[in-house]
């Protein structure tokens, strides 16, 4: 038997330090941001549909979609994310979906799926239980400032366009506390596994 474990977080929490750690553990991971970008990647459907909505002057000249630009867009205004998240939405939910009965079939034990947007998409329904990374508001800011080169204002304005880190963790089983050394953030997650029986 497979378990899922949703794995998800503000941006810039630590789901990735987290999932690393669970890969070194043996488990199986599906990055929702990795496939977010393959269902948008050159020539795709997805990316078709973006053109249609928003123009071709969000794409590179090489054809490829211009991430920054949409960025700078979308994050600064609820409709028009919503309108692109209408057409990603719905291709991630299926490569994710066939992703997850891919890796059933190779039985592994654990597999994760490090989802940023879990609550926001309804990804938990293809979860066991949800984990939550969960690190203060303005630490959050900080990490994603050093991490990205934003300024404030860019770091708030993603932070805003996602459910409040109150309501995410409310809404989560298992909650994991980064805002302290990394090493004691994997001593939770580890803790977790143990108690579990999946290490
Ligand atoms: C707008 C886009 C092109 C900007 O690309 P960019 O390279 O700057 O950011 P990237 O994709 O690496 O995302 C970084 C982080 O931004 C946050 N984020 C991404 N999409 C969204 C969204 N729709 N709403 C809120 N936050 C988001 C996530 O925390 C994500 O980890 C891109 O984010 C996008 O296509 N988003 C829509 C697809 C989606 O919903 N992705 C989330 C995967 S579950
Ligand atoms: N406990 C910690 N102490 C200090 N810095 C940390 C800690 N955990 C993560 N970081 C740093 O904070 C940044 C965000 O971490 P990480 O990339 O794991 O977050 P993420 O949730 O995967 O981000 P995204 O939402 O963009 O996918 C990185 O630069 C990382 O090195």
């Amino acid at each position: 038997m497979t378990y899922i474990l949703g794995l998800t977080g503000g941006i810039a929490s630590g789901k990735s330090t987290v999932s690393r750690f669970l890969r070194e553990k043996g488990a199986r991971i599906i990055d929702g941001d990795v496939v977010a970008r393959e269902v948008v990647q050159k020539n795709s459907v997805g990316l078709n549909e973006i053109v249609k909505i928003f123009g071709e002057n969000y794409l590179t000249s090489t054809g490829e979609l211009n991430r920054k630009k949409l960025g700078s867009l979308v994050f600064n205004n609820k409709n028009k994310l919503k309108q692109l998240t209408d057409i990603t939405g719905p291709l991630i939910h299926k490569q994710i979906e066939n992703l997850v009965a891919e890796a059933k079939k190779t039985n592994c034990r654990l597999l994760v799926l490090d989802i940023p947007l879990l609550f926001e998409g309804n990804y938990q329904k293809y979860c066991d239980s949800v984990m939550c990374v969960w690190i203060p508001k303005k630490l959050q800011i900080e990490r994603l400032m050093a991490r990205n080169g934003y300024t404030e204002k860019q770091a708030q304005q993603r932070i805003l366009s996602q459910m409040s880190n109150d309501e995410r963790c409310s809404l989560a089983d298992v909650l994991i506390d980064n805002s302290k050394q990394v090493e004691e953030t994997l001593e939770q997650v580890l803790k977790w596994l143990e108690t579990m029986d999946l290490v």
